[in-house]
């Protein structure tokens, strides 16, 4: 092996570690963060009877592996039909090692997915690219064909096609504009005006929650949970965010109701770890 490709082999090799690194710590803050609205967090397991704290953190620690079997797989290429089907098999195997620490509970199915995508985008760009360059370069590959993907039933399939809206599928193929429209700006306004950073990203899971079809919502509550969810949403945000009396107020009528439709946005909590690795990763 020569000097050079050795090199870049050790370069590689150390951003797809920081790529993997975040990926673990943007899944770890937003399980942590807290209050979130019926999702799991540090005070309890929201809607949820079947998942906690301690097992969110071990299974966002047990996809180490394969996000950075991804970045490997990723560095320095141009999204093509054999990285995708190389990046589709890799998630697979991650969400195999995830449902053996969780106990068969579907903790990051969604995650593996979108983050999957950012990490592989990040490496993609030598590790050193923007916001906008690597959702961008994530929605090529999503968009590619994985041929080796054994169709099967899934409840985000099905919703989708019942009710005519948009999936984790769908948002990955556009480009991710739930976190380049909405959680990014929501995030560095929130620490603009003075929010603590807990509050500021509470406020950018609002802006997600404000319009994203949800299919987890959707499969457990139908559209009805899904427009209560977006309105309550909006009102803590245009009540002036966590930050605020009103806010928090607003938000405390929202978690009331999710709670007791038991419904918990997954798609958004994927979303906010997302927008969170981009935020601790990305070029400004
Ligand atoms: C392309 C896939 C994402 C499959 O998508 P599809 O929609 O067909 O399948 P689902 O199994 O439904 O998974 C989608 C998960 O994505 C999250 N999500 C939901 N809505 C959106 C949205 N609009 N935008 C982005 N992301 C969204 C969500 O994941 C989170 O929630 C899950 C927990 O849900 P919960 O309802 O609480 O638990 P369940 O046990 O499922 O239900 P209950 O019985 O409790 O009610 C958890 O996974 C969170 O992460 C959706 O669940 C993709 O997965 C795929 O093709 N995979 C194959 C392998 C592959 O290619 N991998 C990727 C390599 S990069
Ligand atoms: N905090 C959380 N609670 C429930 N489901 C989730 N999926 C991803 N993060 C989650």
């Amino acid at each position: 092996m020569d000097t050079l490709t050795l090199s870049n082999d050790t370069c590689a090799e150390t951003v797809a570690r920081r790529l993997a690194g975040h990926a673990v710590n943007a899944l770890i803050g937003e399980a942590r963060l807290s209050p979130k609205p019926g999702l799991v967090d540090a005070r309890g397991s929201g809607s949820h009877d079947d998942m906690d704290l301690p097992m969110l953190e071990a299974s966002a620690k047990s996809l180490q592996t394969a996000f950075l079997s991804m970045a490997l797989a990723g560095w320095s290429r141009r999204p093509d039909t054999a990285l995708r089907r190389r990046i589709g098999a890799i998630g697979r195997e991650g969400e195999k090692t995830m449902m053996k620490t969780t106990g068969g509970i579907n903790t990051h199915r969604g995650a593996i997915w979108t983050l999957g995508l950012l990490v592989t985008a990040g490496a993609m760009h030598d590790g050193i690219a923007t916001a906008d360059d690597m959702t961008r370069t994530a929605a090529r590959l999503a968009c590619l064909d994985d041929t080796a993907c054994p169709p099967a039933f899934s409840k985000g399939g099905y919703v989708t096609g019942r009710y005519k809206v948009p999936g984790a599928r769908e948002e990955a193929q556009s480009g991710f504009p739930h976190i380049t429209q909405l959680a990014l700006p929501r995030l560095a306004e929130s620490r603009q005006q003075g929010a603590s950073e807990e509050e500021a990203r509470i406020d950018a899971l609002l802006a997600i929650m404000t319009s994203l079809s949800d299919t987890c919502v959707l499969s457990r509550g139908g559209p009805a949970a899904l427009d209560a969810m977006h309105a309550g949403a909006k009102a803590v945000l245009a009540a002036g965010g966590m930050g605020t009396v009103e806010g928090k107020k607003a938000f405390d009528a929202l978690e009331y109701a999710m709670l007791s439709a038991r419904v918990s946005p997954g798609g958004a909590a994927d979303l906010l770890a997302a927008s969170l690795f981009l935020d601790s990763v990305a070029v400004r």
